[in-house]
């Protein structure tokens, strides 16, 4: 392969990225772009879907300009990206009808409310493998259609598509003439049955979702279509998938957590389906060559965005990073729990009407035990999804794969380790995203070989282990259920 390249889009929450891999799968460079986000109203989250192509496309352009490279240097694109995240846009126009919902968008929570109440749970759950929630894509074109002047009736005619964020930038990138999604991403939209592995009539009556608005469904390596330079699209997975990729999480058992904005632990179930009854999702974790890979989910909705909130909100830190040092100087939390539920808590306790909750606090807490009980709190949530988890396989976790931006910070895995009382593993290359996303692009058109060429490439650079005594930990564990109890069902409906 004369190609020296493989460019990943990594199209997140908060920003727009590009990275060039070389051949060992290691970063020759990045580029950023961070993007609005708008709050119109409390607990709705927007993004403005232009101003995502905008950034995306700058940073690919800069990439490639500021390595002098050519595109014809590069042997594919991936794409992975920000899941659930909705924009519905007329085909005609190219122009979005309203600014995408974020996937942690709260919006359509009574629609939530009345579809479980209609009954629908099961149905929902055993078709896609989700619970029924606000968090995914289907209400969210449902309130699209509904709320926007004379969208229902352009979606009736044909006019409308529905998009994710890998639909979208590949739309854009082949100047409107492919829309498409990979399984990845139609699994987490509440209109995709996972056993079938084909947009559902039910759920889109259930959603009242016309079908021509869907793209069609392809798998996670495989040419899609090319850009306007004439680069191959050869890769695409939902953030979370591509990091359990990246991370060579292939072989069932094995888990990866990201710490990113929420966290999201994701753990490799092979060829079967796991339906949860301890409130994870079951998901599709890739397809490659016609073979189905399923993975069991949770999701926890705010991680880092508590250290992110107790700078920019609480302004109690300088930056994220010195989070690390303030928790190191105190012995422990001081007896203080903060249940970080900003926006509700996900899995495994699914509560949209819980909020943020910080108990335990005397006349001797410091600063200090704050942000040590914030960084506890991510540790918590985590461990709490790792039960969940394994009461559903019935087997115990001995090793977590890391990453995500808040993996820089020791206190946090080791407090990880002695929580979940097992190994946790940080790779040396943090960019587990964009790398596997790189890896299902590079697959596609032969720049690696095999799978066996790129698992040699995962390298390890710290392994924690517990350490904590396990009756303190039991006990830590058991007043930090209590303070999540305080701060459930918050919000009166
Ligand atoms: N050293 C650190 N300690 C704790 N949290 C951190 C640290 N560095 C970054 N973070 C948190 O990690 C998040 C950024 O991680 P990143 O993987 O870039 O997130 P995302 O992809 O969700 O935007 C932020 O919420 C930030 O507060
Ligand atoms: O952009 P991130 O890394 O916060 O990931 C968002 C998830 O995909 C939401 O499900």
């Amino acid at each position: 392969m004369s190609e020296k390249y493989i460019i990943s889009l990594d199209q997140g929450t908060t920003s727009s990225r590009a990275i060039l891999f070389n051949h060992d799968g290691l970063i020759v460079s990045v580029e950023q772009e961070e993007f609005t986000q708008h709050f119109p109203k409390p607990g709705w989250v927007e993004h403005d879907a232009n101003e995502i192509w905008n950034t995306q496309k700058k940073v690919l352009d800069d990439l490639i300009a500021n390595n002098n490279i050519s595109p014809s240097d590069v042997a594919a694109i991936g794409i992975t990206n920000q899941r659930e995240t909705t924009v519905v846009w007329n085909k005609n126009t190219g122009e979005p009808i309203h600014n995408a919902i974020v996937w942690q968008d709260r919006r359509t929570s009574k629609l939530c409310d009345e579809l479980r109440a209609k009954g629908h749970s099961d149905m929902v759950s055993e078709k896609t493998g989700l619970v029924i929630d606000a968090y995914f894509s289907g209400t969210k074109i449902n309130w699209l259609l509904d709320n926007v002047e004379g969208a229902r009736e352009l979606a009736e005619k044909g006019d409308l598509l529905f998009g994710t964020m890998d639909t979208w930038l590949v739309w854009k990138l082949t100047q409107g003439k492919v829309h498409i999604t990979d399984v990845t991403n139609a699994s987490r939209t509440m209109l995709f049955n996972i056993n079938t592995l084909e947009w559902d009539d039910e759920l889109l009556k259930m959603l009242n979702v016309p079908r021509t608005m869907l793209g069609e469904v392809k798998e996670s390596s495989e040419v899609y279509g090319e850009t306007a330079d004439g680069i191959s699209i050869a890769g695409i997975a939902g953030d979370q998938q591509a990091a359990l990729f990246g991370q060579m999480c292939i072989d069932p058992g094995m888990a990866k957590n990201t710490y990113g904005t929420g966290c999201f632990l994701v753990l490799n179930t092979g060829d079967e389906i796991i339906h949860s009854k301890n409130n994870l999702l079951s998901t599709i974790a890739w397809k490659i060559d016609g073979k189905v890979t399923y993975a069991l989910e949770g999701s926890v909705f705010v991680a880092g965005a508590v250290i992110q909130w107790l700078r920019d909100g609480l302004q109690l830190l300088q930056s994220a990073d010195k989070s690390e040092e303030m928790a190191a100087s105190v012995e422990d939390n001081g007896g203080v729990y903060f249940v970080p539920a900003l926006t509700g808590l996900g899995a495994p306790y699914w509560d949209q009407y819980a909020r943020g909750t910080i108990v335990g606090i005397t006349r001797g807490t410091t600063k200090e035990h704050f942000v040590r009980a914030a960084l506890e709190s991510i540790a918590f949530q985590v461990a709490d999804v790792v039960s969940a988890m394994e009461a559903d396989t019935g087997v115990k976790l001995e090793t977590l794969k890391v990453d995500g931006g808040a993996v820089a910070n020791n206190i946090l895995l080791q407090g990880q380790a002695d929580f979940l009382g097992c190994e946790v593993v940080r790779p040396m290359v943090l960019e587990t995203t964009a790398l596997g996303a790189a890896y299902l692009a590079g697959l596609a058109v032969g720049y690696w070989e095999s799978l066996e060429e790129i698992q040699k490439q995962w390298k390890e650079d710290k392994t924690f282990r517990p350490k904590k005594d396990p009756g303190i930990v039991k006990e830590e564990k058991r007043q930090w259920k209590r303070a999540v109890e305080r701060s459930r069902g918050w919000i009166e409906i």
